[in-house]
């Protein structure tokens, strides 16, 4: 029987943490390859279409550097945003200690929304997309839990100013959804995504190649 090859897979991305959470289901991309793109919301953005967006165009600027390499047209190229929203009102990536601030000063004591969008580009130009979206409840937080946690630094570059991988997740009382979209990158999805299109991570052929 023919045997399938391993596709190659490129991650659009810098983010340590989704690579981490593609590793935990078995799959290593073969490169990595973070965009750089203008990440301002437009004006009454809604929260689902900017994260939606953003993916996009970080699919699209891989997506554009690997044609220009031969060998890889018929790549895999997989890309993801993460908004924290509070109703329609899109949070801000905490870059700055006065950023991450408000944003916990704004999360204290209610609900918000999580929404992460997956795009996957195929080969011959086939794509696919997923939103999903994650209510995430949290405590109302004293001064003290706040200063304590701006103190961290666990907030700096994550959207809303906190990460729930970390020690906010003493400030979460309730999540409904995907936790791993919490964090990043919502595995289940993006497995279904990869799968469907045809994708085969080179560790299912070494599970095949175990002999019986
Ligand atoms: C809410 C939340 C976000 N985050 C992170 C996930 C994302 O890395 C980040 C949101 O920023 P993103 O713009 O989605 O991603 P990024 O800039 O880190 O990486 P890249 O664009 O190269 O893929 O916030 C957590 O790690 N934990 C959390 O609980």
């Amino acid at each position: 029987m023919a045997r399938a090859r391993n596709s190659i897979l490129i991650l659009a991305s810098g983010s340590p943490r989704r690579l981490a959470l593609l590793e935990q289901i078995g799959i290593v991309p073969d490169h990595i390859s973070p965009a750089d793109i203008d990440e301002t919301p437009e004006r009454k953005e809604r929260p689902s279409a900017y994260a939606m967006r953003l993916a996009r165009e970080k699919a699209d600027v891989a997506v554009n550097r690997a044609r220009a390499m031969l060998n890889q047209r018929d790549a895999y190229v997989l890309a993801a945003d993460t908004v924290v929203a509070v109703g329609r009102r899109i949070m801000p990536k905490a870059e700055s200690f006065d950023v991450a601030q408000a944003c916990l000063k704004s999360l204290s004591g209610r609900n918000h929304t999580v929404l992460t969008a997956v795009v996957v580009h195929g080969p011959r130009g086939r794509v696919r997309e997923r939103l999903v979206e994650t209510r995430v409840k949290m405590k109302r937080l004293s001064d003290r839990e706040i200063a304590d946690y701006l103190a961290s630094g666990e907030w700096d570059g994550k959207a809303g100013g906190y990460a729930i991988q970390g020690r906010a997740a003493a400030f979460v009382t309730q999540i409904v959804g995907s936790y791993s979209a919490v964090v990043g990158l919502p595995l289940y999805e993006t497995a279904q995504l990869l799968s469907g299109m045809g994708y085969v991570s080179s560790g299912d052929l070494m599970s095949e190649e175990v002999p019986a």
